[in-house]
């Protein structure tokens, strides 16, 4: 049984609410998940009534449910739930009025959602502190990117650890709810198959890529400021590495899990200096065709400055210096605008040490995460008739087609997670930093050695230069 509790979300009006939260609350909702009487307060600048937010959440919510999830009974039952308050979580004169319109509920647990810009992180902490709004039974959510460098995400998580401990806090990263991510835990940790083979005298190099189709949509203003690294890499791509690289954690549990991830991240050799333009490679998207339309330049979107040296795309070459995967690179890639929309992680295992076939090829392990779900291993096997002809074939297995019920949203796994008090999948404030700290150089190495990107056109696999540093080590991208 859930304790009773509230969930106040800051940018109620956001995209992420809108898109993300509302529909992944009304599933919960739907599967009778949530508990029994709790509301959901949306809060954010703009005058709305009650009414009016209900029916812009309505909007939202046909839009992104499936037409089969979503009746109009459902959807009146869930709405009761919703409320809005119009107030500035800048201005702690606002959070009076807040506590006055929780009334009688400011006895019950709450949970207060940032799908704010980072920068009112800090103010709404301690504005919530200071009114009297944070008991024990209260936890925090942090969307990422937490900050935008090392001393910035200290900033915040100090000013978030005065008013909360760090049990309450939950940093979410939404790869982290993805089935296919929590499946490759259970792939390495619940099959004996792969653990003696997991490392560096069996693996070649890993390869973890989230290409995007889309552009920047409505959120220029701020992605002009964060870019691929800050927006991708500092978070969802380096937690999918530290799923692929950390050791066993000897329970899955929060403290276990995320032990075993702030070593991986420890373990990262810096990239620094003019080793940004051997290991690194920015890129920005010009204008292009994608799905056949044309879309325009980054320097063109909305709220994006013309001028803008900010990078749409990053691949990079990391290392960890640990027993492992010493030698073993870890090929990351991201950016919007690209040809089509995949995340997937390959593990490119090593040739066989000696050849006995023409034209046999080292196994792969794909995990693909989107757009289908599946995990599959390449084996090499005979073709049929005569002579030792061999081919690659896939040992397939298709998460969707396996488990034949409704995929949940990373979202709402996340979202229930955070109702149970369950912050396994979350990051502690240890592992942002680590991440910072490892990305900090980086950033810093690209304004001294390499301020402009490199373009490359919407619709297209990225920059030339991505290429090259794999092919410089006689590999390619697959995928
Ligand atoms: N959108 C996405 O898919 C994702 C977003 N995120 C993160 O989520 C957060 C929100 O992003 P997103 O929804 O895209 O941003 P938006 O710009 O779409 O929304 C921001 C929200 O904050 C409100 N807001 C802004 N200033 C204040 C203020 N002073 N007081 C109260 N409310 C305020 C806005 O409403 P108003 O202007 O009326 O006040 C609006 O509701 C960011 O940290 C982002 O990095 C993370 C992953 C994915
Ligand atoms: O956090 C973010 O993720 C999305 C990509 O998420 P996905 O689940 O669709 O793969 C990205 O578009 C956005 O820029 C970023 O902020």
């Amino acid at each position: 049984m859930i304790p009773p509790c509230d969930m106040l979300v800051f940018g109620g009006t956001g995209d992420l609410a809108l898109h993300k939260l509302l529909p992944a609350l009304y599933h919960l909702h739907r599967d009778g998940r949530l508990p029994k009487d709790m509301r959901i307060l949306a809060l954010a600048r703009k005058s709305l009534s009650r009414a009016a937010y209900q029916a812009l959440a309505e909007r939202h919510c046909r839009a992104q449910v499936a037409r089969a999830d979503f009746d109009a009974d459902t959807w009146q039952r869930f709405a009761e739930r919703l409320d809005y308050l119009a107030m500035d979580a800048g201005q702690s004169a606002d959070y009076g009025r807040l506590a006055r319109h929780l009334g009688q509920s400011c006895q019950r647990g709450r949970i207060y959602y940032m799908a704010t810009a980072p920068d009112l992180f800090e103010d709404i902490a301690a504005s919530l502190g200071t009114a009297g709004l944070v008991t024990e039974d209260s936890r925090i959510v942090l969307e990422k990117p937490i900050g935008h460098s090392l001393a910035s995400a200290q900033a915040i998580n100090a000013a978030i650890g005065a008013a909360f401990a760090e049990p309450q806090i939950f940093r979410i990263d939404h790869y982290l709810g993805k089935e296919t991510v929590q499946n490759l835990m259970a792939l390495r940790f619940a099959n004996a198959l792969f653990e003696p083979v997991w490392r560096a005298g069996h693996i070649d190099h890993v390869q973890i890529s989230v290409c995007e189709t889309l552009g920047v949509e409505n959120r220029g203003a701020y992605y002009d400021r964060a870019g691929a690294m800050r927006d991708m890499v500092q978070n969802h791509l380096l937690q999918l590495l530290c799923l692929v690289a950390m050791e066993a954690p000897v329970r899955f549990d929060a403290e276990a899990v995320r032990n075993e991830k702030v070593k991986i991240l420890e373990a990262l050799k810096p990239i620094q200096g003019l080793d940004v333009r051997d290991k690194t490679v920015r890129g920005q998207y010009g204008a292009g065709r994608i799905g056949g339309h044309d879309v325009p330049a980054y320097y063109f979107e909305k709220n994006v400055d013309n001028d803008s040296d900010t990078e749409t795309f990053v691949a990079l070459q990391a290392e960890i210096d640990n027993w492992r995967w010493a030698g073993v690179p870890f090929y990351l890639r991201t950016g919007k605008r690209l040809a089509k929309k995949t995340s997937e992680i390959v593990i490119q295992f090593k040739p066989v040490p000696h050849h006995l076939f023409k034209g046999d090829e080292a196994n792969r392990l794909l995990i693909r995460l989107q757009p289908e779900e599946r995990i599959s291993l390449q084996l090499m096997a005979k073709t049929p008739g005569k002579g030792m002809h061999l081919e690659p074939v896939e040992l397939d297995l298709n998460l969707a087609q396996a488990f034949q019920q409704r995929r949940w949203d990373a979202y709402e796994r996340l979202l229930l997670d955070v109702i149970e008090g369950d912050s396994t999948l979350f990051m502690r404030r240890d592992e942002v930093e680590a991440a910072w700290q490892w990305i900090d150089p980086i950033l810093q190495g690209w304004q001294q050695h390499y301020q402009s990107p490199r373009s490359y056109p919407a619709g297209s696999s990225g920059p030339e230069q991505a290429h090259s540093l794999l092919e410089l080590g006689g590999r390619e991208w697959l995928g």
